[in-house]
């Protein structure tokens, strides 16, 4: 069994950490840590867990997780590179669900999250955690940063193009849509139901922190660096990202081919979906399960090329997407603790 804490037990992305691992046949969670609930029952703060796991938060200074085989941070930017050393210098492998260790670049870290890193010495080592261009790494990876949310749907929606330089890589856009947990659980005004609720806004359209993360990784298939737009968005929904990616195509090719070359990139991958060719994935369809689902089109057979991917921010976005990297660090088969089918309506 696999020893397993989780640091920001009380936020969204460790509730959602909680409700998946409470039933993974191979992890035994020793401590999940909060600082304002250390104290509380887990089943107390969420019912949903009732009867699921008999543990108490507890407060994250008193912790000692070096025993731990795995330690999640599921918390603020900034927080986990305070630890990270030393749990593996332990012989803890840190898988981080903030941005820690998600960009090689210390300067450009410093400049998107306003503050100086505390150990840039193991950003050359950490592993980004995309499963499905990082597998082999991932498996090796005592250090893990799990990918942002919108940077998910955003990096395998265009992957296969960028890869078969099939696209104009200086001219790339990403309209991406966001629910509101996206922002975590802590209160905020902006996040209230009256004034989120029926209403509709891009927001960070100057620049979002995401942008540079997605294009470190899109640059890796792109010689020069790509140019993206990238426009988030907020919907008043709870769960989901919807990301619409428009690319210019540098030959011709029909819908079939492109589709094709999806199913046949993505073929052997468990928690990437592609629909039928101009199909609309809803992220209804993946409210709650580890699934990118997406889809192609070829408005007019003109020169654009459309891709539509979907997930839920909470699990492909996050949790789910870290308990794949934590199969793949421990050897476990990918899948493990992760089937599941989204609920409808
Ligand atoms: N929400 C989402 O869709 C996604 C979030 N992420 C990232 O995952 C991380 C967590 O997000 P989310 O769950 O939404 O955030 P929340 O704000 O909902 O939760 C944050 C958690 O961290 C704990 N925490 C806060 N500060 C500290 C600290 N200094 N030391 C230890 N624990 C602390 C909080 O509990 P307490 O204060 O009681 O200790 C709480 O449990 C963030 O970095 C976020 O950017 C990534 C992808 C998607
Ligand atoms: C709706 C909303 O506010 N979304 C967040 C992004 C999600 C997130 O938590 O960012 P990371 O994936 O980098 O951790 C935002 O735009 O800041």
């Amino acid at each position: 069994m696999l020893k397993v804490g989780i640091i920001g037990g009380t936020g969204y992305t460790g509730v959602e950490l909680l409700r998946w691992l409470a039933h993974h046949p191979q992890v035994q969670i020793q401590a999940v840590t909060s600082r304002a609930e250390a104290g509380t029952p887990v089943a107390n703060l969420f019912p949903n867990l009732r009867g699921h796991l008999d543990l108490v938060f507890t407060d994250p200074a008193q912790e000692n997780l070096t025993a731990c085989d795995i330690v999640f941070f599921a918390t603020p930017n900034g927080t986990a590179m305070q630890s990270a050393p030393e749990l593996l210098a332990a012989g803890v492998k840190v898988i981080d669900l903030a941005a820690d260790f998600r960009i090689k670049a210390v300067d450009v870290w410093e400049h998107w999250y306003g503050m100086k890193h505390t150990c840039p010495e193991l950003l050359e080592e950490s592993v980004y955690g995309l499963p499905e261009i990082n597998r082999a790494q991932i498996a090796k990876a005592r250090l893990v940063a799990n990918p942002g949310c919108y940077p998910t749907a955003v990096i395998l929606g265009f992957l296969p193009l960028l890869e078969a330089h099939l696209i104009d890589d200086q001219y790339l856009i990403a309209d991406a849509k966001s629910g509101v947990s996206g922002a975590g659980r802590k209160a905020s005004v902006p996040m209230l139901m009256g004034e989120v609720g029926e209403s509709f806004k891009a927001y960070n359209v100057s620049g979002h922190r995401h942008w540079p993360e997605i294009c470190q990784i899109l640059n890796g298939f792109s010689k020069p660096p790509v140019d993206l737009t990238f426009v988030p968005h907020l919907v008043p929904m709870i769960r989901g990202i919807e990301a619409t990616l428009y690319a210019n195509l540098e030959r011709d090719i029909s819908l079939a081919e492109i589709h094709t070359l999806f199913i046949q990139r993505y073929q052997s991958e468990p928690f990437v979906d592609i629909l039928p060719p101009q199909s609309h994935p809803e992220t209804r369809n993946v409210r709650g399960v580890n699934l990118c689902q997406i889809a192609v089109h070829h408005p007019q057979q003109g020169k654009r090329v459309v891709v539509l991917s979907v997930i839920d921010n909470l699990v492909k976005g996050a949790a789910g997407q870290a308990i794949q990297n934590m199969n793949i660090m421990s050897g476990l088969p990918e899948t493990t603790g992760l089937t599941g089918v989204a609920l409808l309506p």
